[in-house]
C-alpha cells in the first residue's frame, strides 16, 4: 500500500538515504531500527513527502506521491498521519484547538467538527481535558493529544518518529498500547521508527533494519507484547537495591 521505489536523499553532500526501496503492506505495524545517523527518521519523513526524495518515487495506494501537484498531494497526505517524538503541538492552543487544525485544513465541515475531535479524544482517552493546554499536560498526554490529532483526518497510515523516546517505560507502554489499538481496531497501518529494541519487538509484525543510509536487512517478527511497566515508589527503590548493599539516605 506504501511503496518507496528507489528513494534517495542527500542534505548538501551528504547522503542521508541511499536509493532505498520498500513496500509497507497493509494492517501491518512496521518498526524501522537501526544506530543514530542511519536515516531511519529521513527515510520515514520520505514516506509523505516531508522530505522530497532527489531520485526515485513514493507511492501510495497505487498513486505516486512524487508525480503530484501540491494541491493533489495535500489530498493524498490525509490518508497519512505522523505523530513526533517531541509531539508538535501548538503551544497556545487548546487541546480541541489542536486537534480541530487538520479538520480545518481539509475543510471537514464544520458542524461535524467538535464531534469529531470529541471521538479522536475518546479514542485516546483524553476528552476531559478538551480545554487544557499543552504546558498543562504531562508527555504521555501530550502525545496523545498528538495522535488525536493525527487521527482526525481518518488516515489509512500513521507514521510514528520516535514516539515514546521523551517518556519514561510505563508511559512508553500506555502509549504502545494505543499505538497497537489503532491498528487493531481502526485497521490503521503503523511505520514506527525507534532506537529502542524493546519497543519494536513488542508490536511489530515486521521490521527494517538500517545502516548507513541503506537497508541492511527487513525481517518477520512475532511481537512480543507490551509489557506493562511498575512505576511505583516501592519499585523504583525495589530496583535500585536489589543486587547490591545500599543505605538508604
Ligand atoms: N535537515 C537536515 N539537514 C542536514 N542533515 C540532515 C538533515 N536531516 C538529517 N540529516 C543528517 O542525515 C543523517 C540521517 O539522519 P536521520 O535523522 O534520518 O537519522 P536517524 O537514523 O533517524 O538518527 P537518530 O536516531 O539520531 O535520529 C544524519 O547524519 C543527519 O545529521
Amino acid at each position: 500500500m506504501l511503496k518507496l521505489d528507489r528513494v534517495s536523499k542527500s542534505f548538501s553532500t551528504f547522503q542521508a538515504v541511499k536509493s532505498v526501496s520498500l513496500t509497507i503492506n497493509q494492517g501491518e505495524i512496521h518498526g524501522i531500527i537501526g544506530a543514530s545517523g542511519a536515516g531511519k527518521s529521513t527515510l520515514l519523513r520520505l514516506m509523505n513527502l516531508l522530505e522530497v526524495p532527489d531520485e526515485g518515487e513514493v507511492e501510495v495506494n497505487g498513486q505516486r506521491l512524487t508525480r503530484m501537484n501540491r494541491k493533489k498531494l495535500r489530498q493524498a497526505r490525509k490518508s497519512i498521519g505522523m505523530i513526533f517524538q517531541h509531539f508538535n503541538l501548538v503551544a497556545n492552543k487548546t487541546v480541541y484547538d489542536n486537534v480541530v487544525v487538520p479538520l480545518e485544513l481539509a475543510n471537514y465541515p464544520r458542524a461535524e467538527r467538535r464531534s469529531r475531535v470529541m471521538e479522536c479524544l475518546q479514542f485516546v482517552g483524553l476528552d476531559s481535558l478538551v480545554d487544557k493546554y499543552p504546558s498543562q499536560l504531562s508527555g504521555g498526554q501530550k502525545q496523545r493529544v498528538a495522535i488525536a490529532r493525527a487521527l482526525a483526518n481518518k488516515p489509512q497510515i500513521l507514521l510514528c518518529d520516535e514516539p515514546t523516546s521523551a517518556l519514561d517505560p510505563s508511559t512508553t507502554a500506555d502509549i504502545l498500547t494505543v499505538l497497537q489499538n489503532i491498528n487493531k481496531s481502526l485497521g490503521v497501518t503503523i511505520v514506527i521508527v525507534s532506537h529502542e529494541m524493546e519497543v519494536i519487538r513488542s508490536i511489530c509484525n515486521r521490521v527494517t533494519v538500517m545502516a548507513d543510509g541503506e537497508i541492511y536487512d527487513t525481517v518477520i517478527c512475532k511481537p512480543t507484547g507490551i509489557l506493562s511497566k511498575e512505576n511505583s515508589p516501592e519499585y523504583f527503590v525495589e530496583q535500585l537495591t536489589k543486587d547490591v548493599e545500599i543505605d538508604h539516605a
